[in-house]
């Protein structure tokens, strides 16, 4: 059984929820949000969607209320038919094209073009089948490393959701070793499936990916592992400012570190917590309202 509650408002107010939304640190991760125009004549009347797996409760419905800073538009709440929620909130992603990848849900065909790498992401209880700003910004990004000349031997995604980051890397970078870790413990089954189905193996080898569930860089796996010479975290500017002394000392000198999940208003705080742990800026594309960076770590 599933349930929808929708909102109503112009399109600065949903963008601006949706900002909120991805600022709420203690959002319920099974309450899934999105934004869109109601009519595609009508650009600037938006509505904000939650879909949940149960009948909205008063908590629900006050956590999606604070999104709008006091002043909600009216909720309509409706019983959906017996379907896979989760799936159908997401059935609409569009297909991406960032740098040389191509990702999709398997309810869209591949592109199987020269120089492309395709990737066939479903929608899950993971975050990162793409679409969202900040992951097709670090699929651009690694692009741009790889075509200025980074060598990658050894690497880790810190907070890999569906892996997706990780495969990308190990598609540049064949021959790489692959570390993905994710806080949330429904990660580590939705990225082996992810893995057999786009034919990245698991394992601790060259060209393999191992994953594991670790808060940060806190975790012997990870230690273990390092030093790396890419370390990949699209997660969340606050986390990223309190990370960034972990992820200079687990890089080696002249190390690449992408990071994303900072809107560009966030930049200076997490580009100052780099700057002291030794991270200078290589690069930044800004993709909508979120800022991508690329660091290396002083020494080479
Ligand atoms: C924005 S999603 C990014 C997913 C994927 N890497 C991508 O780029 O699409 C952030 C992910 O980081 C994870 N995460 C949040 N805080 C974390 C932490 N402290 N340590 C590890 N993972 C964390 C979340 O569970 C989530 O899967």
């Amino acid at each position: 059984m599933s349930w929808k509650i929708t909102a109503f408002a112009p399109r600065p107010v949903i963008e601006a929820a949706l900002v909120a939304h991805e600022d709420a640190l203690d959002w319920d991760p099974e309450i899934i949000l999105s934004g869109s125009e109601v009519a595609e004549d009508r650009p600037d009347d938006w509505q904000l969607e939650a879909w949940l797996s149960h009948k909205p409760k008063a908590a629900d419905k006050a956590a999606l209320a604070a999104l709008f800073a006091g002043d909600a538009p009216k909720f309509t709440i409706e019983k959906l038919p017996d379907t896979d929620w989760l799936v159908a909130s997401q059935q609409d992603l569009q297909p991406i094209h960032a740098g040389r990848f191509h990702v999709h849900t398997p309810d869209h065909p591949a592109r199987d073009e020269p120089g492309l790498f395709d990737f066939t992401i479903p929608a899950s209880q993971a975050f990162g089948t793409g679409q969202h700003a900040t992951t097709a910004g670090c699929l651009t990004m690694l692009t741009h490393m790889k075509a200025q000349g980074a060598v990658v031997r050894n690497c880790a995604d810190i907070g890999t959701g569906t892996g997706l980051l990780a495969f990308a890397a190990l598609a540049l970078w064949p021959r790489a070793l692959a570390t993905a870790s994710d806080i949330d413990a429904v990660c580590p089954d939705v990225v082996k499936a992810n893995a057999q189905s786009n034919g990245v193996p698991m394992g601790p080898g060259a060209g393999q990916l191992v994953m594991t569930v670790a808060d940060g860089m806190g975790h012997p796996l990870l230690a273990a592992r390092g030093p790396y010479d890419l370390i990949m975290a699209n997660i969340l500017a606050g986390p990223l400012v309190s990370l960034a002394p972990d992820f200079g000392a687990a890089l080696v000198p002249g190390g690449h570190l992408l990071l994303a999940g900072l809107l560009e208003t966030q930049e200076a705080a997490v580009r100052a917590a780099c700057r002291k742990a030794g991270l200078r800026l290589a690069a930044r594309l800004v993709n909508g309202d979120w800022s991508i960076l690329w660091l290396r770590k002083r020494g080479r």
